[in-house]
């Protein structure tokens, strides 16, 4: 479904190297997950696959097809078949959830009322919230607004569906629930999602691989069964949520003695 080859990528040329090398592949009918420190180029994958910046070497294919090399509209049709939920998957606050999730199909379809109305019902019913589709997203809790986010990220039935830290701020019933529908969803629609997340035990129990990213490249990857049975020292420091280990909690800079002029010898 996607394929990231041998990509390179800064923000700007005279910026650090953001991805080096990279390799990736979300194949289809699978949950793949992307995890990694923070800072470490999770998110700027997902803008790469929806073709928000190009990389400077390398191909990001979406199904065979190059993002970096498309035209406008061909970017647009392949944006069309990609759902994207957000960090914190803000909904528009002054629309109904059914208007949120009529939203997308609104913008880009030109169905009758009626055909619209059973399409956004369904996608409320898959996500258990058919009941509260006449509420506002003020007299919803957290975790309904997560998934009425993700009813609304598959409106159009993409064939790829990206969350960047669907988890995020999510209390453990709430978490749980999220991570059972993406699996459910991802079945039921026979689609691909690739997960951006910190959250090792929920991605672990529904993703069939999981990448974790390190200095701009694939640390390590598996399935959550061969990662949970390695003794690399890297997998070790996420799976058991460890301060010390390779993964460096500063971002980039100068050594410390000369931010403070401190001599060095
Ligand atoms: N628009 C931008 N312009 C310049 N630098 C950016 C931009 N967006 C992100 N960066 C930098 O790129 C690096 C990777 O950011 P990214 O958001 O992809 O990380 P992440 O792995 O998703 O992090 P987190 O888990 O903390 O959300 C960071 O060092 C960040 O400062």
């Amino acid at each position: 479904m996607v394929s990231i080859r041998d990509v390179n990528f800064a923000y700007a040329p005279e910026e650090r190297q953001i991805l080096s090398g990279l390799n990736m592949e979300f194949k289809r009918g699978q949950v793949v997950a992307v995890m990694g420190g923070s800072g470490c180029g999770k998110t700027t994958i997902l803008r790469l696959i929806g073709g928000q910046y190009s990389a400077q070497s390398g191909q990001v294919l979406f199904e065979g097809q190059d993002i970096g090399k498309m035209t406008s509209a061909q970017l647009m049709n392949a944006r069309r078949r990609m759902g994207m939920l957000f960090q914190f998957g803000a909904l528009f606050t002054d629309l109904s959830v059914y208007e949120n999730v009529a939203f997308p199909l609104r913008e880009h379809t030109d169905l009758t009322e009626e055909l619209l109305r059973s399409l956004v019902l369904m996608k409320l019913n898959a996500v258990g919230l058919r009941g509260a589709r006449d509420l506002m997203p003020a007299q919803i809790s957290g975790g309904m607004a997560r998934r009425v986010a993700l009813a609304r990220a598959i409106a159009l039935d993409p064939p790829l569906i990206m969350y960047d830290e669907p988890f995020a701020g999510l209390d453990p019933i709430s978490l749980g629930i999220t991570a059972r529908l993406i699996r459910d969803l991802n079945n039921a629609l026979g689609a691909t999602s690739l997960l951006v997340t910190h959250d090792v035990e929920e991605t672990f129990a529904i993703a069939d691989y999981v990448y974790f990213i390190a200095n701009g490249r694939i640390g390590a990857e598996g399935t959550p069964e061969e990662l949970s049975r390695s003794t690399d020292p890297f997998v070790r420091q996420f799976l058991d949520a460890s301060p010390d280990g390779p993964v460096p909690f500063n971002y980039p800079g100068p050594i410390l003695a000369q931010d403070f002029g401190l001599r060095t010898s």
